[in-house]
């Protein structure tokens, strides 16, 4: 079994968790509240400027150009193709994206973000690709999953965020396929203790996944976010 096979079934209990959430639930059967829409859109605007971070701190532990050139792409892809599924969401709930770009980190948002640059400032390549699997991995999922179950999407209200996950990547291999690739890749030459830590890493981060889509359905922000908010 290789280490992702490994991971993956250690991260199962999590991922029909994540399958189960009334948020993840109100985009398969297009129900999602308009407030849940709201603050989703608002932290993962800001969830995805830290991943573009993790991806350059990737940058400069890479020993390979080749590395080097999969993460910028990595950064492009991520500050210009993600919109895509925002925009989705927004035109369902009549919000405009443009007015949803200058929130701040609630809690969870926060944990996640501290979570995955940790990985990039302490840790080794593999911990960096550990902690962000979580994020490309159990989108794919979710949209396979939701796709699986859904005879047609026609006329689906979050079609274009079903399938924009859904069929993330290249023909022959998704993205989090190649991910993973190179997480075997690097766990290869890796002791047992590495391999332990970055599974810790992977399971936090699937965590992760799932408390933030518990945060979005009950937005649940910091509790004296009038004193903390300070603009
Ligand atoms: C909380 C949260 N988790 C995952 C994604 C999906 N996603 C974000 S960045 C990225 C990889 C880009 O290279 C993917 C798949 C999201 N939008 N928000």
């Amino acid at each position: 079994m290789t280490f992702s096979d490994q991971l993956k079934q250690k991260a199962e209990p999590i991922l029909q968790e994540i399958y189960q959430h009334p948020f993840v639930k109100g985009i398969e059967d297009g129900t999602l509240p308009k407030e849940a829409i709201k603050f989703y859109v608002q932290q993962d605007f800001l969830y995805l400027n830290a991943f573009v971070k993790i991806y350059a701190q990737a940058i400069t532990k890479s020993t390979t150009r080749e590395d080097m050139d999969f993460f910028q792409e990595q950064i492009h892809f991520t500050l210009h193709s993600e919109t895509i599924a925002h925009q989705n969401l927004c035109q369902v709930a009549h919000l405009s994206l443009d007015q949803l770009k200058d929130g701040a980190l609630a809690p969870t948002t926060f944990m996640y973000q501290q979570h995955m640059l940790e990985q990039g400032r302490d840790g080794t390549m593999l911990d960096i690709l550990a902690g962000l699997i979580p994020c490309p991995w159990t989108y794919w999922e979710i949209g396979k999953h939701i796709m699986n179950r859904t005879p047609s999407l026609e006329g689906h209200p979050f079609r274009d965020w079903i399938e924009f996950y859904g069929k993330y990547g290249s023909e022959d291999m998704t993205f989090a396929e190649e991910l993973f690739r190179r997480l075997d890749e690097k766990a290869q030459g890796a002791t047992k203790n590495e391999l332990n830590h970055a599974e810790k890493v992977f399971l936090k981060s699937c965590e992760l996944e799932w408390r933030f889509w518990e945060m979005s359905f009950y937005q649940e922000d910091w509790k004296f976010n009038s004193l903390i908010k300070i603009h």
